[in-house]
């Protein structure tokens, strides 16, 4: 899979060493190392511009790292952009789907892209559409898109998902159906990279989470661990706290 060098651990699917990303002056990203095992579901979590999307970004190939390596499934992003596509799933934030497509046409769409995706009918079944399954996107409520992109980012038998603001604008119900969906696609050995402001999805997903802030790793750990007895999200105050 990956080159093993000294202190690598065996299994990782996802690698990141010294990433470092600027936009004109704005240092979006500044030496970033981590490593995602396979099967994990791996939390980022930082306020808002601390450089999660990029860092995502740069994982699926959609940005160019100024510095450092980033290997994914042993493909190298920037220049395997097919192979990585074929692999990693990506939920978009903004969707790009036509406003006439139905949710059964836009899944099957993205379906015939793949050599073995799901089945569009039952994945709307597991997001909760299928009473809207005939609907045109563009006549879905704010939630009902967001499933979509879930959808979107694992029609295609992924063995990444890469999940940008999973259950934002959704109900709690939602919430919970998105929930046990993301968990029963890790027992069927899903890899996920989760990119959220939600302390209590954290919790209940991720097995380890790296703070982002100012663009650097600032804590890495289950969890329980960062939490360490205090609530998560007052830990996660604290460190972000400049
Ligand atoms: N295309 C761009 N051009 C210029 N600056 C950008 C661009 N994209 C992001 N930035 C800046 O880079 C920094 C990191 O942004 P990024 O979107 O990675 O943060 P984030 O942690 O995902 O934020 P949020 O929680 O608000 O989604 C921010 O200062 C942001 O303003």
């Amino acid at each position: 899979m990956c080159d093993r060098a000294a202190g690598r651990r065996l299994g990782d699917v996802i690698e990141i060493e010294h990433l470092h990303k600027r936009y004109g002056d704005v240092v979006a990203i500044e030496d970033v190392s981590l490593e995602v095992a396979a099967n994990e579901v791996f939390g980022i979590i930082g306020v808002n511009g601390a450089g999660k999307t990029t860092t995502v970004e740069c994982l699926t190939g959609v940005r160019t790292p100024d510095r450092g390596r980033v290997d994914v499934l042993g493909f190298d992003p920037v220049t395997q952009r097919d192979e990585i596509r074929a692999r990693v799933g990506v939920q978009l934030q903004a969707s790009t789907l036509p406003d006439r497509l139905s949710v059964h046409e836009a899944l099957a769409l993205y379906a015939s892209f793949y050599p073995d995706p799901r089945d569009p009918d039952e994945l709307i079944d597991l997001l909760g559409l299928t009473h809207r399954r005939d609907a045109r996107y563009g006549k879905l409520s704010g939630g009902e898109k967001q499933r979509v992109s879930v959808g979107l980012a694992l029609i295609g038998r992924p063995r990444i998902a890469v999940l940008d603001e999973l259950t934002t604008g959704l109900d709690p119900h939602a919430r919970r159906d998105v929930w046990a969906l993301i968990e029963r696609l890790k027992d069927d050995g899903l890899t996920v990279v989760l990119v959220t402001h939600f302390m209590d999805e954290v919790e209940r997903l991720c097995d380890r989470v790296a703070v982002l802030h100012a663009g650097r790793v600032v804590a890495l750990g289950a969890p329980s661990d960062l939490a360490g007895g205090r609530g998560l999200e007052d830990a996660f105050v604290e460190l972000t706290t400049a």
